[in-house]
């Protein structure tokens, strides 16, 4: 078996004057789950149409089990698509929606019936054969949508979007759902979401775009841990972004305490942006904090509560605690040196 699935070799796409992709270089594993993160407009959809053949790319090249496929029209690739609109025919019942594909194949009848209920168990809506797909609610209409792509068994499955059009708590419960699915099938997903919880909860492994461009690709703990850059630290979860620190005024800064991070390949005169996120600082007695300040805002969050402190220097921390502080006192801020993620200044 080849080591990738899918292949993407300095793929660029313009659309008249505008580079919508600029290349992209992404391999895929079978059975992964890979999510393309990012805000709208930064090329993840274009991305997901490229793969599945429905737009062209200007250059490079594209691979599907380590042939060319560039060339391969969408029906020739093995691979379908879920779209964020479920695009099911409504004057098909759900029985003969998820079998349409079947049925072009012209697969005998009994096969179908019995890939239709193996269907429905999986995506937990036996007994609604008969059903109108008008009389469905949103997720259920998803979930048929899923079923109508996965009977056919493409060894790929692109998802853009699929549970945007869901409220949150229905598209928590998906998420977990079309996971345990692709585990089950053992199927290679692609998945495309701007939401970034939704990519950290479900991905193997996470591609951050923006501007037509990758800025990271790692599992969901090395994006949120360890971002290469301010734009993936911003997108990922909330973070203390400190612009432009030297190295050598941050070592004096924070008492020489986090020393050992400034190994990393980074000089010492070198200016770089320093993440710590909010859970990663602790309110301490002033006396025994690397930084004092004082607290200016607290609000109650329902897990913990967001504390803004102004440093002497006046910088301000955002800090999640389970602590209470009280607004106006003076207080210390700990940090740990392995929470202090040196990151490359954007140019
Ligand atoms: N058919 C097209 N013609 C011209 N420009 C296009 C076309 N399709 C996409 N673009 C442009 O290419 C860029 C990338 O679009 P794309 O739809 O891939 O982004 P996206 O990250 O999926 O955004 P969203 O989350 O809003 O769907 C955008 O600037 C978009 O306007």
């Amino acid at each position: 078996m080849e080591a990738y699935i899918i292949e993407l070799k300095d793929v660029s796409k313009k659309f008249a004057e505008k580079d919508a992709l600029r290349n992209i270089s992404l391999s895929i594993k079978p059975k992964e789950f890979v999510t393309l993160l990012g805000p709208s407009g930064c090329g993840k959809t274009t991305t997901l149409r490229i793969i599945g053949g429905f737009e062209q790319p200007t250059n490079g090249e594209l691979y599907f089990e380590g042939r060319r496929i560039n060339d391969f029209p969408p029906y020739q690739r093995q691979l379908n698509t879920v779209f964020q609109k479920y695009a099911l025919f409504p004057h098909l019942n759900v029985y003969d929606n998820i079998a349409f594909g079947l049925n072009i194949k012209k697969v005998a009848q009994k096969e179908i019936e019995k890939k239709v209920a193996y269907m429905l168990q999986l995506v937990n809506l036996e007994g609604f054969e008969k059903r109108k797909i008008h009389s469905l609610s949103g997720g259920q209409q998803q979930r048929i949508a899923i079923a109508r792509a996965l009977i056919c068994e493409p060894k790929v499955l692109l998802l853009d979007e699929p549970l945007g059009a869901l409220d949150l708590k229905l598209r928590k419960e998906m998420q977990l759902e079309l996971k345990k699915m692709q585990q089950q099938l053992g199927i290679t997903f692609i998945y495309v979401t701007h939401d970034q919880e939704e990519a950290l909860t479900m991905s193997d492994r996470v591609v951050v775009m923006s501007d037509g461009e990758i800025q990271q690709i790692g599992t969901p703990e090395d994006i949120y841990n360890e971002p290469v850059n301010q734009f993936v630290a911003d997108f990922i979860g909330e973070g203390n972004i400190l612009n432009g620190v030297m190295l050598e005024d941050y070592r004096v800064k924070f008492e020489e305490q986090v020393f050992p991070c400034i190994d990393k390949g980074f000089g010492k005169n070198e200016s770089v942006e320093v993440l710590v996120r909010p859970e990663d600082i602790q309110v301490v007695a002033p006396e025994t904090g690397m930084l004092q300040g004082r607290v200016e805002s607290v609000v109650f969050k329902g897990v913990h509560y967001e504390i803004m402190v102004r440093d002497e220097s006046g910088v301000g921390w955002m800090i999640h605690s389970i602590h209470m502080a009280k607004k106006g006192d003076t207080v210390g801020l700990s940090i740990l040196p392995d929470a202090i993620h040196i990151m490359k200044k954007a140019v």
